[in-house]
């Protein structure tokens, strides 16, 4: 798969951008009121009780803030973070040897936690459970289990797939929190925020302007606004207005609802050879020349999410929004 520039998957040499943006505190947490509130609580009255913070399970689509909130739970805690991720623990050993190393109260997240395979995950249950290892001993006849205690801790788990989640692995988290997109007032307020961090100069008209193409994901709007200032370093004076904006996002091919060619390419698709639907996500899939769960899980989340896909039991239809983007008239029946 190619990378777009309004992918909400971390991209190159991106890491190191991030990290500095990433807000270290609740109250600079901008949007997400719900789960914020709710963590808000839950945190102070763990801290009254001198208790480890139930497990938390934080889900939702790529770049929304969950690796973020991980940060900010232990901050808020004063505790230690430990991060790892389903794939990299591949033998149950692997996770016993980071929990025993854990301190009272540390955080542990375990980021794309779908990803556990069944042996990993069993050992889990009695730590989440019990604070408690059961280890086997020994093979053959002569194996026993020994049952060792753990300090108590917190697991942040994060997924991007919640329903990829085994039924007694979900139930084991006290908090389950679903991050939705965000508005462009929320998105607006962190490209500003970034700016500051960045130090660069922003108009209020620009920063709606990013906003506004990001796909309600903050991931995304950080991105634009670093191309953006590219943009305006070599071609203006630095600070970014909405003209620049405007400019450097056609330029970069992001239109006015932060769709890109490809989603041209599926809407226009779908328009102009099935007559906008509905049909079938393999059909679609084999006339764009992708496979069915990209467009499951990547293409279409934000097209359904902005009312511009529907899904009906006989497929996929575009709606009238669609032609109005496009300036197409609306096809008869
Ligand atoms: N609520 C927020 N306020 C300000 N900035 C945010 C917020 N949420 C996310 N960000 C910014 O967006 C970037 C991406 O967030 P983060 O890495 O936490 O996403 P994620 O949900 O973990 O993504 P993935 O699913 O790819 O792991 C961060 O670097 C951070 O700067
Ligand atoms: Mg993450």
């Amino acid at each position: 798969m190619e990378e777009r520039i309004v992918s909400g998957e971390t991209q190159r040499e991106e890491e190191w951008a991030e990290l500095s943006l990433r807000p270290q505190r609740l109250s600079q947490y901008i949007g997400q009121q719900t789960v914020k509130e709710n963590l808000k609580v839950f945190i102070e009255a763990a801290k009254m009780r001198e208790e480890s913070l139930d497990h938390v399970l934080l889900y939702g689509p790529p770049g929304l803030g969950k690796t973020t909130l991980a940060t900010i739970i232990s901050n808020e805690m004063g505790v230690n973070l430990r991060t790892t991720a389903g794939p990299a623990i591949e033998r149950p050993g692997d996770l016993a040897a980071i929990l025993t190393a854990l301190e009272p109260g540390d955080v542990l997240f375990i980021d794309e936690i779908h990803r556990l395979n069944r042996a990993v995950e069993e050992v889990l249950y009695p730590a989440m459970e019990d604070f408690c290892l059961d280890i086997v001993i020994g093979k053959g006849p002569s194996a026993r289990s020994v049952r060792l205690d753990l300090p108590p801790f917190t697991l942040v788990g994060a997924t991007t797939r919640a329903g990829m989640l085994s039924a007694p692995l979900r139930d084991r988290f006290g908090v389950v929190s679903r991050l939705e997109y965000y508005t462009h007032e929320e998105l607006s307020e962190i490209v500003t925020r970034t700016a500051d961090v960045m130090e660069v100069e922003i108009d209020v008209n620009a920063s709606a302007e990013i906003a506004r193409r990001s796909r309600g994901t903050p991931r995304i709007a950080n991105r634009l606004l670093r191309r953006v200032r590219d943009f305006a370093q070599v071609r203006a004076d630095g600070s970014v207005n909405d003209a620049i904006t405007n400019q450097a996002l056609e330029l970069l091919q992001v239109d006015k609802e932060g769709l890109d060619h490809i989603d041209h390419k599926l809407l226009r698709g779908m328009i102009e050879k099935f007559r906008g639907g509905p049909v079938g996500l393999d059909t679609i899939a084999a006339t764009i020349g992708e496979e069915s769960h990209t467009i499951e899980d990547v293409y279409e989340p934000y097209l359904l999410q902005i009312g511009f896909l529907q899904r009906t039991p006989r497929g996929r239809m575009v709606t009238h929004r669609v032609y109005d983007h496009f300036n197409l008239e609306v096809p008869k029946l």
